[in-house]
């Protein structure tokens, strides 16, 4: 048994943290009465949520009824459990049934709106307690968040982590330096589903943990997912790339990136779309797992996508060399992208005196099809750089030579207004008047701060 299952809090004094929100639930189950609103517990993964619900109901000697908001069934079956009043319906002498809705920001899942409406409704009628638990509060529906009563989950702090995984340690026979469950919580980042996970990763078979033992590197970890898919796509055999992928610190997910950011990378292109075939499935899966919290099917998605990759490779490996995820990158380059859109709006605003959200909202798709349309002439009319004219255009060789075009243009053009100068001998005057180089083109161009759209 893992130790997740295996240390899950049996009663609401076992949970860790989130003091207020644990009151609130035991309030809110003393005084239970059909008038009182359902609760929804919300927040970051393996921070309680669940275990509270189900420390509640042992706590309360009441039954639990677990049903999940994007199962298409959840209607029929909440139907019946809300829907009785019975007080005495279990077999087990419990005196009530508490529905625990699981995935409530995902009620949408439902096939229609009808189908989320009615949940809501029955919700709202219920004769049963009822928890509903999401991560995000936010994206839950208006209807939802009006017939619910939310309780929020706070992530962890460290120093509440070290102390329930000393317990664990010490109900396992297991010592420990405590520089190695400081290392452990303040990795976990709040979530202690994940801290005990590494606990238990860190552990096996040994009757003392150091602290070396959980000190890996950045760089370390690296290595070991640069080797994992690097073997995949050189093709090595089916369970050595298992074994590397229990070994690895990297949840699938965090290998699936990796996977699929090398995937257009693969020397014959007829082998990408068997490639993306294995990590859709693989996806699945994963998502799977996290939805049911069921991790046995995290093996399935890391053996669909490993294997499934290492076939359409043939073992030809990747051009060049295995690369982290584009994503990732892409990430650190949103920020700039940010900053180059904010700046463009600035810029383009003040010289067609049109205001800024007026041109992202009503004239940017317009710019941006007469941009794709002759480049150059908008790099000149709205002096744009590579970066601006991105996003205009998405084509990146396409804007950088755009840009080179004009930029010779414009060194062609400085070099004859200073030959011109030179020959006539007014070049001071021109430069104390600040007037631009008296060619045929530049008169062609509008005065500054008078530029045209159209
Ligand atoms: N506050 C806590 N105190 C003690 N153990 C905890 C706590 N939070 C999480 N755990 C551990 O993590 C496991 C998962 O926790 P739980 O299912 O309650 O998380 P959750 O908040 O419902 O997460 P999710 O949003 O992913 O469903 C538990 O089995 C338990 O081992």
């Amino acid at each position: 048994m893992d130790w997740v299952e295996k240390y899950r809090p049996q009663h609401l004094q076992d949970v860790v943290g989130n003091s207020s929100a644990v009151r609130h639930i035991y309030e809110w189950a003393r005084d239970w009465s059909r008038q009182k609103k359902p609760l929804i517990l919300y927040g970051k993964p393996g921070t309680g949520k669940t275990s509270s619900a189900y420390a509640l109901a042992n706590d309360m000697n009441w039954e639990v009824v677990e049903l999940n908001a994007s199962d298409q069934r959840t209607k029929a079956a909440l139907e019946k459990v809300a829907g009785s009043g019975s007080t005495t319906a279990s077999l087990t002498g419990a005196s009530r049934k508490l529905i625990l809705l699981d995935e409530a920001d995902n009620l949408h899942g439902q096939a229609d709106r009808g189908g989320a409406k009615a949940i809501v409704e029955i919700i709202a009628a219920s004769q049963q307690p009822i928890i509903l638990i999401a991560n995000d509060y936010y994206s839950l529906t208006r209807e939802l968040k009006s017939v619910t009563e939310p309780v929020q989950f706070r992530a962890l702090q460290a120093r509440s982590i070290v102390p329930r995984l000393r317990q664990i340690c010490a109900a396992e026979g297991v010592t420990c330096d405590p520089a190695a469950l400081e290392n452990i919580a303040s990795r976990a980042d709040g979530d202690m589903r994940a801290a005990v996970n590494m606990l238990y990763a860190v552990s096996i078979g040994k009757e003392h943990l150091a602290v070396g033992d959980v000190h890996t590197s950045a760089k370390d970890e690296r290595s070991t997912i640069f080797a994992l898919v690097g073997a995949t796509f050189k093709g090595k055999r089916d369970a050595d790339l298992l074994r590397m992928a229990v070994e690895v610190e990297d949840t699938p997910d965090t290998v699936e990136q990796w996977l699929e950011g090398n995937l257009d990378h693969m020397p014959d292109p007829a082998s990408h779309a068997k490639g993306y075939a294995c990590i859709s499935r693989a996806d699945e899966y994963i998502g799977r797992t996290y939805r049911r919290q069921y991790y046995t099917l995290w093996r399935y998605a890391s053996a669909v996508m490993l294997l499934g990759v290492a076939d359409a490779a043939g073992g030809h490996g990747v051009h060049g060399r295995i690369m982290p995820p584009a994503r990732w990158k892409k990430m650190g380059a949103s920020k700039k992208q940010k900053a180059v859109r904010a700046g463009l709006s600035r810029k383009l605003s003040e010289m067609t005196h049109i205001p800024q959200d007026a041109l992202r909202e009503d004239f940017f798709t317009a710019i941006s099809i007469l941009v794709e349309q002759d480049p150059a002439k908008y790099v000149r009319e709205f002096e744009l750089d590579a970066d601006e004219l991105n996003l205009f255009i998405h084509d990146k060789a396409r804007a950088t030579k755009a840009v080179k075009e004009v930029a010779k243009e414009e060194k062609a053009k400085a070099k004859k207004a200073s030959a011109k100068e030179k020959a006539t001998g007014k070049g001071k005057k021109a430069r104390d008047d600040d007037q631009p180089a008296d060619t045929g083109e530049s008169r062609r161009d509008p005065p500054p701060g008078q530029a045209t759209l159209f």
